[in-house]
């Protein structure tokens, strides 16, 4: 099967420092991929240099088997690759609603029209609240965008992503700043993606459980080099992985070095 997204010898210099260094990876469609490293092994780098937010010192990122190097992020956005925190045409004074169903019409092509009968909007409200009901917000629909908690906030933007038709999330350590009592809802809504069967999943986690509980296969970044990449049981019992990095903290459940 093609991959749908592909990195070749992918490698970023800032200065002397080589924070991603000829990392090849592949990723077949559907698959939910964890990326786990250390601090500092180049894991938000990486999926810089594959969101476009940052352009390679060498090699190449491939979406689709097409070439994408050229591609600004939000024309990678288009094309059906999105990182969660870049859509950032969140309005903050509409609704939760209002926003989705902006980023629905939008991918239709349909600007806002006062002339156009409510009911043509009907379907985009309908997809709206589907879409707002996957990542448990369908309760919050009418709340204006900026007076939701900071977990209600993650989960908007994976709403938005969703509502632009994202075939690959790339999610950034989505519980990063959220309280204990928000951690099992983003989990949930991360799980339900999953379970829908048709989404291409990069998740950079530092939660250990998490990753081991939603993971199809992990990649391991030590120093921005790719150090391993298999299924989660290869990965725990890859001896590299271990001394280098798992090894040390067994018992802590997390990530971090
Ligand atoms: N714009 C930049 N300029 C210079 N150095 C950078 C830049 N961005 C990242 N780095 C360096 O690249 C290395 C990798 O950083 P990166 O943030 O990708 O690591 P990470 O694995 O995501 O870490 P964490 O788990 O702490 O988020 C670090 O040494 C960092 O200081």
């Amino acid at each position: 099967m093609e991959p749908i997204l592909q990195t070749e010898n992918l490698t970023i210099r800032f200065g002397g420092h080589t924070a991603v260094d000829h990392v090849n990876f592949t990723l077949p469609p559907k698959e939910f991929k964890s990326v786990i490293g250390p601090n500092g092994a180049g894991k938000t780098t990486f999926f810089n240099l594959i969101s476009g937010e940052l352009k390679p010192t060498e090699g190449s990122v491939y979406f689709k088997g097409r070439l994408i190097d050229s591609l600004s992020p939000v024309e990678r956005t288009r094309l059906g690759l999105g990182r969660s925190f870049q859509i950032t045409n969140v309005f903050p004074n509409l609704t939760v609603l209002e926003n989705v169903r902006l980023a629905v019409q939008s991918r239709e092509g349909v600007r806002y029209n006062p002339f156009r009968h409510y009911s043509s909007y009907k379907k985009f409200t309908e997809e709206s609240m589907e879409i707002l009901s996957t990542v448990l917000l369908d309760g919050k629909a009418d709340a204006i965008a900026s007076q939701i908690s900071h977990g209600e906030k993650r989960k908007l933007e994976i709403a938005m992503l969703l509502a632009l038709d994202t075939e690959v999330l790339l999610l950034d350590e989505p519980t990063a700043g959220m309280s204990l009592e928000e951690v099992p809802s983003i989990l949930n809504v991360i799980r339900k993606i999953k379970e829908g069967g048709d989404k291409t999943v990069l998740l950079i986690e530092h939660k250990m459980d998490m990753i081991l509980d939603l993971s199809d296969s992990i990649m391991v970044l030590f120093n921005g080099q790719l150090l391993a990449d298999g299924t989660p049981e290869e990965i725990m019992q890859n001896e590299t992985v271990q001394n280098a990095y798992l090894g040390g903290m067994p018992h802590e459940q997390t990530a971090h070095a």
